[in-house]
Parts: C-alpha cells; sequence; structure tokens
C-alpha cells in the first residue's frame, strides 16, 4: 500500500489539529514528508482534550453492563465507520472516502445512522471495536474534511456478489486477501437485519458481543443459531482470500493485529 493510499482519506486536505498525526505522518511519509510537512501544525497546549471526553462518552454508549460486552450501537458504529471509507476505490485518486458523506446518502447504497463529521465517524467505529472486549486500540487520524455530496453509489459490497467480483471490489480500493480476510472480521461482532434469507436479529457468530475469532470457525462450521451470509461464504471458499481466511482461525493475536493494520 502506497503512502497516498495509507491515509487517501485525509491527505488531500490535512488540517491536523492533533499532534499525533503531525507525528505519525512524519515517521511514515518518508518519500512525501517535505511537502506534507509544510501544510501541518502541532496541536497547541492551550485545546481542550475533546476527544477524550467524546471517547468516555462513547464508551458508555456501547457497553452492556448486564452482558459486559458490546452492544448493538457499537455493531451499528463499526459497520458505518465501513462504509463512509467503504465507499472509495483507487481510481477516485484524493477525493471522496472517510468523508462523511455516509450522512449525505439516503437512497444510496451507504447507510443512514446519524453523526454528523467524518472523523467522528471514524472515531466512533475504533472506540466501539476497543469497548468490545477483545478490540484492538486502532489509531484515528484527525483532520478530514466533511464531503458536501453523497459518495458515488455502487461501491459498497454486495451480500450477494460471486467472491471474485467482492475481492476485485476491495483490491480497488487498495486491499489484499488477507486485508480483507482480516477485515471481514468485523462480522464476529454483526447481527443481520436486512439479508431475506436470513432472520432478523440473527447473529454470525456464537458471540456477537466480543472481539474474538469465533467468527472464522463459525463461518466455516456454522454451529446452531449462527447465520452465516452469503458473501462470508463465498470469500471464505476463494481461492486467496479463503486461504487467509482459514489462516485467523484460532488465532486471535494475529487477527486484531491484522485488523488494525488493515
Ligand atoms: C464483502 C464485504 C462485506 C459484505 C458483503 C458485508 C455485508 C454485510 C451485511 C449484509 C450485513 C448485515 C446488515 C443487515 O442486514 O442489517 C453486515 C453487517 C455488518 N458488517 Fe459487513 N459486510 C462486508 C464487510 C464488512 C467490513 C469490511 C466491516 C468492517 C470492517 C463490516 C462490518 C459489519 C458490522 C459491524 C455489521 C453489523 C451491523 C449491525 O449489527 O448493526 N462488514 N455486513
Amino acid at each position: 500500500t502506497s503512502f497516498t493510499e495509507y491515509i487517501s482519506d485525509t491527505y488531500d486536505h490535512l488540517k491536523p489539529r492533533v499532534a499525533e498525526t503531525y507525528e505519525s505522518i512524519s515517521t511514515r511519509a518518508a518519500g512525501t514528508y517535505n511537502t506534507i510537512n509544510t501544510k501541518l501544525f502541532a496541536r497547541k497546549d492551550s485545546c481542550p482534550p475533546v476527544w477524550t471526553s467524546i471517547a468516555a462518552e462513547l464508551k458508555t454508549m456501547y457497553w452492556d453492563p448486564a452482558t459486559k460486552q458490546c452492544n448493538d450501537d457499537a455493531r451499528a458504529a463499526i459497520r458505518e465507520a465501513f462504509h463512509d471509507c467503504g465507499a472509495w476505490q483507487k481510481s477516485n485518486g484524493l477525493v471522496g472516502g472517510c468523508d462523511g458523506s455516509l450522512i449525505l446518502s439516503v437512497g444510496n447504497d451507504e447507510l443512514l445512522r446519524g453523526e454528523n463529521n467524518a472523523d467522528l465517524i471514524q472515531f466512533s467505529g475504533n472506540i466501539a471495536v476497543v469497548t468490545c472486549p477483545g478490540g484492538p486500540q486502532i489509531k484515528t487520524y484527525i483532520g478530514r474534511r466533511d464531503s458536501s455530496v453523497p459518495a458515488p453509489p455502487g461501491l459498497l459490497p454486495d451480500v450477494h456478489a460471486p467472491a471474485a467480483d467482492l475481492y476485485k471490489l476491495f483490491q480497488d480500493k487498495g486491499f489484499d486477501a488477507k486485508e480483507l480476510a482480516a477485515l471481514l472480521g468485523a462480522h464476529s461482532t454483526s447481527k443481520t437485519f436486512h439479508v431475506p434469507e436470513i432472520p432478523v436479529g440473527a447473529q454470525q457468530d456464537t458471540t456477537p458481543g466480543l472481539w474474538d475469532v469465533k467468527y472464522y470457525q463459525d463461518t466455516l462450521t456454522p454451529p446452531q443459531g449462527v447465520f452465516v451470509l452469503p458473501s462470508d461464504k463465498a470469500l471464505a471458499a476463494h481461492p486467496e482470500v479463503g486461504k487467509e481466511f482459514k489462516g485467523f482461525v484460532g488465532g486471535q493475536g494475529k487477527w486484531t493485529g491484522d485488523f488494525a493494520k488493515a
């Protein structure tokens, strides 16, 4: 993955308000460092730690104290973060991506669920992941500019598409087979409400409130009460993606690391 792809969602409009962004970019972006550096400035000490308070509030929202697991709002936030970014492909260049356009896309194939800021959508997804027991910490880059137009349709994955088409769709977004297999593991926390052949509210692994690798084994051999998405079934059997998919069975540490990287 090139540097441009790596931060494709922020590159065009780096308005970093957070010193962390500066540090990460300066260490990772050897080639492009000089050009970008001129646009950056460190966060002032006088800035209030807004993201820390937002994180605390979100963690409360995503946590179910009764079960000590993450809840439906957490699942929704994880999916939203994917959908806001997911309507992007390499050929779109430095336009679109994680730009908050999710909230503009009524009637489009992104979802409308109520948040209102590109950074907040990504931050919420990452907080939801770490709130689910077992979930890794994922660094959130800050400084996206909200889009004023919806993302183009047709760039999010169709649950009934053949595996080869889904793999191509993700390759066009810059992901390889291992990264796609790692990302699919988010279905460890998922429930299904809108897939006609699956009962409403059905789960995709035995532990939808935990961020664990049960999903991989449960997709390959579904136990009673687990309903596999047709796309997951197809990708698990795809020669390249399936090989990586099987590689995550029983590998909690490997998966969480690879998910966070992807
Ligand atoms: C081939 C790619 C993918 C397809 C076809 C797909 C499809 C779906 C479908 C059909 C649902 C159920 C929605 C419903 O009926 O309400 C779902 C749920 C979900 N997906 Fe995916 N997905 C894909 C990749 C991803 C990725 C990459 C992520 C995140 C990194 C993700 C996160 C989630 C989450 C968290 C849910 C649960 C949402 C909830 O319970 O409210 N999915 N996905």
